[in-house]
């Protein structure tokens, strides 16, 4: 099976993402918090984009903005060449319709309809599309294989699966309409380890196929293998952005440095706790002396 094919433009020098100085914040008045600030994010056509980023940096809300589910508060999003942050909710559902992009939730049964069974839920994107049902069947059969299921499986409901089974329809739906862009939100944090590695090793599969991925995990282990380039995500803020090997190498802010020192596989030593220490407290003051609250 070939690369996934464009669906609404054929310019590949183009980013199929171009994030722009997103600011993303929640509620009204005094209860009105600050998510993201200043995001600034390209994904190029054919590459996989690993978001990193401790609990509630904002990882979601990034995902969500991407997928039109939360409004961005100013920026600018712009998805395979169209420019999308003033859609109303009918534009992003036609956008979602056409599969432009697609999204795979950590909770596969946020990704899939429980009353349908595997089979509906494979071939409902390319019927929306006007697919013949019987091209559909087949295609929906051909992606199934692709993250190593049987076609027996395809007669049974959502919650009939294992959860490594329901992830794996969960990235055959995402795939079956190619999308241009596949937003990836902890994946495979809900999965055991055996799973994580068949999960982790469909996700290279496709990156090597050339499909456009951001692959969002508060584990740093989990990203570096598949990512060609990751961003660190800290309070809201992208901190940092490289090739994979160079944040693991030579990673420049203390977040960074702390994320890559807690992981012990990831460096020939990891560093020591006093080395953890000593860089838990520069963040602090960093923190303090940087990050304003929101008005
Ligand atoms: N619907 C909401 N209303 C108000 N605040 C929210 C809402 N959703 C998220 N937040 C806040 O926005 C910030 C970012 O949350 P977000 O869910 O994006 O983080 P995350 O990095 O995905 O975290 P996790 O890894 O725990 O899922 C957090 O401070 C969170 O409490």
């Amino acid at each position: 099976m070939g690369r996934c094919s464009t669906v609404s433009d054929d310019d590949d020098s183009r980013p199929v993402l171009d994030v722009a100085d997103l600011e993303v914040h929640y509620g009204l008045r005094r209860r009105r918090r600050r998510a993201l600030h200043g995001v600034s994010l390209t994904v190029n056509r054919g590459e996989t984009v690993g978001v990193i980023g401790e609990t509630g940096s904002g990882k979601s809300t990034l995902a969500r903005a991407v997928l039109g589910l939360v409004r961005a508060t100013s920026g600018r999003i712009t998805i395979a060449g169209e420019e999308v942050t003033g859609y109303s909710s009918q534009q992003w559902r036609a956008l979602r319709r056409r599969g432009v992009v697609q999204y795979v939730f950590q909770d596969p049964l946020r990704s899939l309809d429980p009353d349908l069974t595997v089979e509906e839920s494979l071939i409902e994107p390319l019927l929306i599309q006007g697919v013949p049902r019987a091209e559909a069947a087949a295609r929906g059969r051909a992606y199934l294989a692709r993250v190593r299921l049987a076609d027996d499986l395809l007669g049974r409901l959502p919650g009939e699966l294992s959860g490594g089974q329901r992830q794996r329809v969960a990235v055959a739906r995402a795939l079956v309409s190619e999308p241009s862009l596949i937003i990836l939100d902890e994946p495979v944090s809900a999965l055991d380890s055996a799973n994580r590695v068949g999960v982790l090793e469909i996700l290279k599969e496709l990156r090597d196929a050339g499909v456009s991925l951001v692959f969002i995990s508060h584990d740093l282990g989990s990203v570096v293998g598949v990512a060609d380039r990751i961003a660190v995500l800290y309070q809201g803020e992208i901190v940092e952005v490289g090739p994979a090997r160079t944040i693991i190498k030579a990673p420049g802010h203390p977040y960074t440095r702390l994320l890559v020192g807690s992981a012990p596989t990831l460096r020939s030593a990891s560093a020591s706790r006093a080395e953890r220490e000593a860089l838990r407290a520069l963040l602090h003051a960093r923190t303090e002396a940087d990050l304003a609250p929101a008005r």
